[in-house]
């Protein structure tokens, strides 16, 4: 009741100082009999010194866990458990239930009213940035967005109410500033955040998402051998023998598919090709037989939830189902390369060759297991994103014809009879289309928030953009906001307009520093050169080979809305009918 009144409240008049907010809070608790209960009914149980000691005790826990901030939470948990009992028995006298049980509540509001009045005191690091008082007083319902995937719809709305800085968590900021993003994210920057460290399990062997540092940068030595133009050449004919696989099965429909589950099946046929050198025949089945989206859907989840409260992680990794999820996952994957190991390179120099250094040109070799957990995350990372991206364009061109009608003149002046729509040669003259592909990722980034870069809590602080922000600091840089923001895309920043990306065009703000569907810096994607020629060379197929539009019945409106943020975005089906051309 006492919530439902604050909250109230404060949503009629959003903009009130932080000492009305703890104003409103005092008066309504002791109106609802909150605070007098809390003080009478132990008074039952507890002399005045025993409950004085244990306000006193909870404060001082508070001043210890925030002045050296544990990394994970099971030693908290058992120390904060057993302190009341030390008390009680400290303090002596007759022991009871009651007694022990008002000493915990005693003890533990007494942290948690220390806790929030900090967080929401003009003496948090944090308190000049602005923010919904929620998300300073708890991660809890920033936790709670995030899993019902509308993180990213909320990051903006954020923003688009406080500005380009704000406060979203007790200590955690989002930043929708081009200049601030880029210093944060490009080299000299920041690191991941310890929202990474949800995809690590001490049993597994971590990937290059999950490392930072000197570790990073030796991993990404092999990736960028990995995707050279030299290294790309190597993977088109697999690109383009898969792309002409879709195209027949998409043929053998004969109708209405859903092009969102079709570009999954070749994302991941594509991939377990280049990674592990076959293994899943989806598009031959046209299904997911194994279950491999399941599973990564299941991992991104977890670890894309967890990563919000990553002190929560060691404790979470005590279950074995936690473990097991990421174990399995682990073991999925090794058994991918050693089926490749087994059946041999034949020659090609797949990703595979790569991640696995076959050629010899590491100091030390990597071993199978990290070479398999690689092997993973290139699925992982390559697959649901190229497929989100070529549905949200498959969306965008459908949803405005007069667009799709000028990238299929341009794909007919180009590719003229005989032409083979997947020669990547003639990629260049495809102008609209790329201008197309930029602006479906701009509105439609296939991860709309990316994890957290964090200022090192042992620094003295970093300024960016000229504002100071404080050690421990967690940062989004979330491209989905960024991409809509007026101030760097203008006019009609929320529509679908590809001809702001043509080199003529003339639109009054076009900031190409606030695009950053691919991240920035040391940490951006490796693959983007690699998933922009996939989405091209799939494209100009589909669309030299097939008329397409929304099945009869089918919301297309409604599409957008069941776009979820499970870090790499999900989609709804999108129900197409084609006819060959
Ligand atoms: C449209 C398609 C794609 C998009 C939008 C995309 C986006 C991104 C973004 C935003 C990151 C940075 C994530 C972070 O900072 O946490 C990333 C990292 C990465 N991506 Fe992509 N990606 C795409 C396709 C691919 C492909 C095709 C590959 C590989 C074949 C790939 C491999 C990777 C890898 C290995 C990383 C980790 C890089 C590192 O930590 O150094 N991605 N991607």
């Amino acid at each position: 009741m006492s919530l439902a009144i604050y909250l109230g409240t404060t949503q009629a008049t959003p903009d009130l100082p932080v000492r009305w907010h703890l104003g409103i809070v005092l008066i309504v608790a002791m109106d609802s009999g909150a605070i007098r209960s809390l003080v009478v009914l132990p008074s039952c149980v507890m002399d005045p010194s025993l409950f004085l000691s244990a306000v006193c005790l909870g404060v001082a826990n508070h001043a210890i866990l925030n002045r050296f901030e544990p990394r994970g939470a099971n030693a908290p948990f058992l120390f904060l458990t057993i302190q009341p009992m030390v008390l009680l028995l400290f303090f002596g006298g007759a022991f009871s239930p009651a007694r022990l049980m008002w000493t915990y509540v005693v003890f533990l509001a007494s942290i948690s009213l220390s806790i929030v009045a900090y967080r929401l005191s003009p003496f948090h690091p944090l308190a000049q940035f602005k923010g919904p008082t929620i998300g300073k007083v708890s991660k809890l319902w920033g936790l709670w967005i995030a899993w019902r995937g509308y993180q990213y719809l909320y990051h903006k709305r954020l923003h688009d109410k406080y500005g380009p800085w704000v406060r979203i968590g007790p200590n955690e900021l989002s930043v929708n500033d081009a200049h601030a993003v880029s210093q944060i994210l490009s080299v000299g920057g920041l690191d991941k955040g310890r929202f990474y460290e949800a995809e690590r399990h001490p049993s597994t062997p971590p990937s290059i998402v999950a490392l930072s540092g000197e570790a990073h940068a030796a991993k990404r030595r092999v990736w960028n051998r990995a995707m050279t133009s030299a290294s790309m050449r190597e993977y088109e004919p697999r690109v383009a023998q898969r792309a002409t696989r879709l195209i027949s099965r998409l043929g053998d429909e004969n109708g209405t598919v859903d092009l969102v589950a079709w570009f999954s099946l070749f994302a991941l046929d594509l991939m377990g090709d280049l990674a592990f050198g076959g293994g899943f025949e989806m598009l031959e089945d046209g299904e997911d037989v194994a279950g491999v989206k399941d599973k990564i859907a299941l991992f991104m989840a977890s670890a894309s939830l967890a990563g919000q409260i990553p002190w929560i992680v060691p404790t979470l990794q005590l279950l074995p189902q936690v473990g097991r999820v990421i174990q399995e996952f682990n073991e999925f994957g090794q058994g991918l390369a050693i089926q490749r190991v087994v059946r041999g390179g034949s020659g090609v120099k797949d990703l595979w060759y790569h991640l696995a250094d076959e050629a010899g040109l590491e100091k030390v070799q990597p071993i199978l297991e990290d070479s398999a957990a690689d092997g993973i995350v290139a699925i992982i990372a390559a697959s649901d994103t190229t497929a989100s991206a070529l549905s949200s364009l498959v969306w965008f061109l459908l949803s405005s014809p007069e667009y799709y009608r000028r990238v299929q003149l341009e794909l007919d002046t180009v590719f003229v009879d005989g032409d083979d729509p997947l020669d990547v040669s003639k990629h260049a003259q495809l102008r609209f289309l790329s201008a197309c592909i930029n602006e479906t990722l701009r509105l439609h980034p296939p991860t709309p928030s990316i994890g957290t870069r964090q200022v090192e809590p042992t620094s003295a602080g970093r300024t960016f953009a000229a504002r100071f922000i404080p050690a421990g600091t967690s940062m989004y840089t979330p491209p989905y906001a960024l991409h809509r923001n007026p101030a760097y895309f203008f006019p009609h920043p929320d529509q679908f307009v590809p001809d702001r990306w043509l080199p003529e065009s003339n639109f009054a703000k076009h900031d190409t520093a606030a695009f950053i569907p691919f991240s920035l810096g040391s940490a951006n994607c490796v693959g983007q050169k690699f998933a922009k020629r996939q989405l091209m060379m799939v494209t100009s197929l589909l669309l030299k080979s097939f008329n397409l539009r929304f099945a009869v019945g089918f919301d297309s409106e409604a599409w957008p809305g069941h776009i979820r943020d499970y870090f790499v975005a999900t989609r709804g089906p999108l129900l197409v009918d084609l006819t060959p051309r």
